[in-house]
Parts: C-alpha cells; structure tokens; sequence
C-alpha cells in the first residue's frame, strides 16, 4: 500500500508512504486520497492532516517513471483532471485540512499543499512550483489557488521562479502558516485550533467554499487542467522529462 489513513483523538490523516521515490504520486496514491475523501464525509472528524512518510519529502508530484507513458494531450487530460478533482475534492472539505509539510514539496506535490488550508511547513523542507522547469505549468488546478490565495505578485513570482523556496521564503510570501521546528509545534497549532468549536471552524469553511463557487473556481481549475494537457504533448516537456528520469539512472 502506498499510503496509510489513520483516525486519532479526531484526527484524520493521510500519509503518503513512498519515502523511495520521494512520495511521488502514483494511481494508488490518487485512489487513496479518493478513499480519504469518502471517509471525512462519512467520519466527520474535526481535522485532517495530510502528509508523508521520512524527513525527505512532502510529496515529488506526478510519479513521472509512470506518467511519462502520457504522451499525447488525450493521453495527459485524463491523469490531470482526476487529480484535480481530488485536490477540488480536499479543498472543500468542510473540516479544516492541515498540509503538515515534512520535506520537499514540488511541482504536484506543492498543489497538494496548496490546496489545504494550513500549511505548517518543517525548517528544512523546500517547495516550489518547478514545473516550469519541465515545460508545463501546474496542472492539477493548483496554479489557480495559489493565484486566488497569495497576493498576485508573489503568486506568479513563486509560479514563474519554478524552483524551490526555503521554509523562511515561504513565510514571508504567505504561503506556508507556520515554521514547524520541533514535533511539539504541531501539536501547539492544534490546541491552538481547538480553542474554538468545531462547528465555528466549519461555518468559516462554508464561507469560503461558497466564495470559491460564486468565483467558478472549478471551472477556473478545468482550464488549467486544459491547458497543461497541451503543454505536456509538446517535445520540451518529453525531452525535459527524458532528461530527468536519465540523471537519476546514472
Ligand atoms: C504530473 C503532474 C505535474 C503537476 O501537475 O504538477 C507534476 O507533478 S510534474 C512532476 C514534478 N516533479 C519533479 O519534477 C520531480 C522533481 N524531483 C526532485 O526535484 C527531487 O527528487 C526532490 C523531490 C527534490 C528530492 O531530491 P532528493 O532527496 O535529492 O532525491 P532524488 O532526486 O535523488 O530522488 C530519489 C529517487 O526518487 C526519484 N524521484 C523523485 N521524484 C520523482 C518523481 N516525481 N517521479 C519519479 N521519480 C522520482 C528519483 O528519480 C530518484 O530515483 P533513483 O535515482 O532511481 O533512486
């Protein structure tokens, strides 16, 4: 299994359990986080946390050993928009999702943080949106939130830097909640959560979750979807990819 789902004290997390290829995301990963999705509708728990296994990485994207048989737009489309519906799918949960960022978070693997309301991002974990630097650009609707959630400057600087950023850059920018140095300043964030009722969290929830479909936010996600699907026919993006998937041979 590459991915365990685990309910404690009212939490719900989900951990991706690929420490070898730095928690790259794979179909079983994507029916897991599908599964996860299922059960906060039907357990109701006050929290879920997202994260992964070992200190190295949050999550290195689309497992591009698999996906790299996606040659043509038709072939992308499809991968791309199941992913999206379920990062959709997490972002309007109606709990509040915690990312707990333990290592590098990049490409699809910083859309899945992104799409979580907290980020509490460990001193030495790196994130960034480096699919520029593979000739696409997010694809699994994560540009989009990070567009709608930042101030627009930093977003698209953060989109267009395609690199990783220092846990220290990130505060500044806004995209990650809190520095996480010790395990104890997770468990500080939640009490700090718990100080008010879970059904208040919740209703702030439906206050965003009704501002992002009165914005056509999934219509917004669908033409990112789109868009990369094209980008990822092109020789750049398969030349790119050639390119990385041969260093790490060596
Ligand atoms: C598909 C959707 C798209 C989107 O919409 O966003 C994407 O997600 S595109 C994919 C973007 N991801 C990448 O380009 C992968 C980038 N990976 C890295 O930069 C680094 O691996 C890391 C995450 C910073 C970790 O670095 P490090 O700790 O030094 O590990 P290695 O680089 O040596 O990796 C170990 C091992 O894992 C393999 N690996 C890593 N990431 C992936 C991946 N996404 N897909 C497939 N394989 C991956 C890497 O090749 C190494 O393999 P071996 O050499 O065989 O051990």
């Amino acid at each position: 299994m590459s991915y365990k789902i685990e309910l404690a004290e009212g939490i719900l997390t989900f951990t991706i359990d690929r420490p070898d290829i730095r928690n790259a995301i794979n179909a079983d990963v994507m029916e897991g986080l599908e599964t996860l999705i299922t059960k906060v509708h039907t357990l109701k728990p006050r929290f879920v946390i997202i994260t992964a296994a070992g200190t190295q990485a949050f999550c290195s994207g689309g497992d591009l050993s698999v996906f790299h048989e996606l040659k043509t737009e038709e072939q992308a489309y499809p991968m791309l928009k199941r992913m999206s519906d379920v990062l959709y799918g997490i972002k309007t949960l109606p709990v509040p999702v915690i990312a707990l960022v333990n290592g590098a978070a990049v490409g699809g693997g910083c859309e899945i943080a992104t799409a979580c309301d907290y980020r509490l991002v460990r001193e030495h974990a790196k994130c960034g949106f480096i699919q520029g630097t593979l000739a696409i650009t997010s694809g699994w609707g994560g540009g989009t939130y990070l567009l709608d959630m930042l101030r627009h400057d930093h977003a698209l600087k953060m989109l267009c830097d395609a690199k990783p950023y220092t846990a220290d850059e990130l505060l500044e920018n806004g995209w990650a909640t809190k520095i996480i140095k010790e395990d104890g300043d997770v468990a500080d964030f939640i009490r700090s959560m718990k100080k008010i009722l879970p059904e208040v969290h919740q209703a702030y929830k439906e206050i965003a979750i009704r501002q992002w479909q009165s914005t056509n936010l999934k219509e917004r996600v669908e033409a990112e979807v789109s868009r990369c699907a094209k980008l990822w026919a092109e020789d750049a993006h398969h030349e790119a990819v050639d390119n990385f998937l041969s260093k790490s041979k060596k």
